[in-house]
């Protein structure tokens, strides 16, 4: 699904406006749309609705929901949580609700959010930057507690900035969230998509050809986005046309990384495994991937002959997981940036290593995807993690296009971003999936997807959004706290069964 930013919608706006909608039309079908998510839901016949209205035009669409459920038969309170309206708009909205509303100041509604059966929060939309006022925060932390109305955020959950997705200070807690025309980074991006609960897009009279006519170059990803890219195999394939991959992950102390990455890669269709190691590993590694190849090395020499021609042959190679941090892991990095032809995924200790030189990262002839936890972003960009949390779509970005590699940063609606500027939003995977080992199964995931050719962005999204969809079947059958990285690797291929069709 395409997202939208505020400037974007404003755009679209005029052009609407250009071609003979009004503005008021616009706001009377956004507030329409506000009150029928409502009456889809409940009967509002004497419901409590509370609508806490900001000034703005996000507070007119409030006015218009409260006008349509009054009439509707619920018993609306309307919470000036700034006073009177600003806008033109606005005002005019507010004027239109007419007798039977009731309006009170945010000071004195502690009780009529507590008693409440709708609570719509119609405070903040797409304009809304830094930290909600403070002032507000006690009557929205009441309206939190109040867990047996239904929350509703008109547009984008107010607290929660529009195009960053970042939430400074309070935020409402919605249940729903309507929005309007098009998706935004608000709805996608956490942390303020953990805010919004399910986020509906809904049609305020932009016209489509108006809407598809922009360039857009962030997307949202749903297993559904995925499965087109995936060719079906072909009957004459052999090992080799499903490519090779190398893996050069694992060290003593860390051979579990080294086991999932493999597993995860083999059960996401790569013909050949070549995992390199260290002499020490074998007896671990052979029986735990028996369909891998190996190339052992000596970790007290540097990159041999058997390493450097693995790298040669390699379709694709993943670099990293438990690797460690030592001389020979680093200089096992840089004969791949060196060497490499295929595409080269980074994870783990290939960017600790290349914390302090993320300058190498431009060395490589061949395409280059990293794939950091935040701690690793941070690491790599030498940022706070404030200041991630404050954009992580902007971070992600920036890095991408700075160093031309494709930066997959992890976490909660994992942002994949290319170099072109081209952004994915992931929206599959849970909390469950939060747990040491994760990442080498994405790791896995991502290498395979490469070295059987698919272009590495589509690989990169595409892998994402697998281990994720893989985490989702995981968490309803097995539940979140008991779910391991293990299991996500046994769930591939009921994803994969999903993408072939079946
Ligand atoms: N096509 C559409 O999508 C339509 C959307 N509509 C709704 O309009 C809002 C956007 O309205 P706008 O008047 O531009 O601003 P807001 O209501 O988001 O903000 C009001 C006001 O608050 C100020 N402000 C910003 N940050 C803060 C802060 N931290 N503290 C205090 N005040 C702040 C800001 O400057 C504004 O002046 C959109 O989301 C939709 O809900 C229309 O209905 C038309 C169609
Ligand atoms: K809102």
């Amino acid at each position: 699904m395409r997202v939208l930013t505020a400037a974007e919608i404003r755009g679209l706006e005029s052009c609407a406006v250009e071609s003979g909608v009004s503005m008021e039309t616009l706001m009377e079908n956004a507030g329409a749309e506000v009150a029928a998510a409502v009456t889809e839901k409940m009967d509002v016949t004497g419901k409590k609705t509370v609508i806490l209205c900001g000034k703005g035009n996000n507070g007119g669409d409030g006015f218009v929901a409260a006008r349509l459920l009054a009439a509707e038969g619920a018993k609306v309170t309307v919470v000036l949580m700034q006073g009177a309206p600003a806008s033109d708009l606005a005002k005019q909205a507010y004027d239109k609700m007419g007798r039977g509303i009731e309006i009170i100041m945010y000071r004195t509604a502690g009780g009529a959010v507590d008693a409440a059966d709708v609570i719509i929060d119609a405070v903040f939309g797409f304009s809304f930057h830094g930290r909600l006022p403070s002032v507000m925060e006690p009557l929205l932390a009441r309206a939190a507690e109040n867990k047996k109305a239904f929350h509703i955020s008109v547009d984008i959950p107010s607290g929660a900035v529009c195009d960053t997705g970042a939430v400074e200070g309070a935020c409402f807690k919605a249940d729903l969230t309507v929005t309007f025309t098009a998706m935004k980074p608000a709805g996608v991006v956490y942390p303020a998509a953990g805010f919004g609960g399910m986020t509906v897009v809904r049609q305020v009279g932009i016209k489509e050809e108006h809407l598809e006519m922009l360039p857009c170059d962030t997307e949202s990803v749903l297993l559904g986005n995925i499965c087109p890219l995936f060719p079906k195999r072909d009957p004459e394939g052999h090992k080799g046309t499903y490519g090779r991959l190398l893996m050069i992950c694992g060290s003593v102390g860390m051979a579990g990384a080294c086991i999932m990455a493999a597993r995860a890669a083999l059960r996401s269709g790569v013909g050949l495994l070549n995992i390199a190691i260290p002499h020490a590993l074998y007896p671990i590694l052979a029986p735990a991937v028996p369909e891998a190849i190996f190339t052992l090395y000596d970790p007290t020499e540097a990159p041999g002959e058997a390493v450097l021609d693995a790298i040669d042959k390699a379709s694709a190679c993943l670099v990293g997981c438990g690797l460690g941090t030592a001389p020979y892991a680093a200089k096992l990095v840089d004969a791949v940036l060196e060497n490499a032809h295929g595409t080269v995924v980074l994870d783990a200790d290939a960017l600790n290593i290349l914390a302090k030189t993320p300058e190498k990262l431009l060395v490589p002839q061949a395409p280059v995807i990293i794939t950091p936890h935040p701690g690793e972003m941070c690491r790599l960009n030498g940022r706070t993690m404030a200041e991630l949390r404050a954009d992580r779509l902007q971070t992600a970005r920036v890095f991408a296009q700075t160093y031309r590699v494709i930066t997959v940063l992890k976490g909660a609606g994992t942002i994949i971003a290319a170099p072109s500027g081209e952004t994915r939003v992931n929206t599959t995977g849970n909390p469950g999936m939060a747990k040491g080992g994760s990442g080498d199964v994405l790791a896995g995931i991502t290498g395979a997807l490469c070295a059987q050719n698919m272009q590495p962005f589509e690989a990169a999204y595409s892998a994402v959004c697998i281990h994720g969809a893989a985490g989702d079947l995981c968490a309803e059958a097995l539940s979140q706290h008991g779910m391991l990285p293990t299991d996500l690797i046994e769930k591939l291929p009921q994803v994969f069964l999903q993408i072939e069709g079946k």
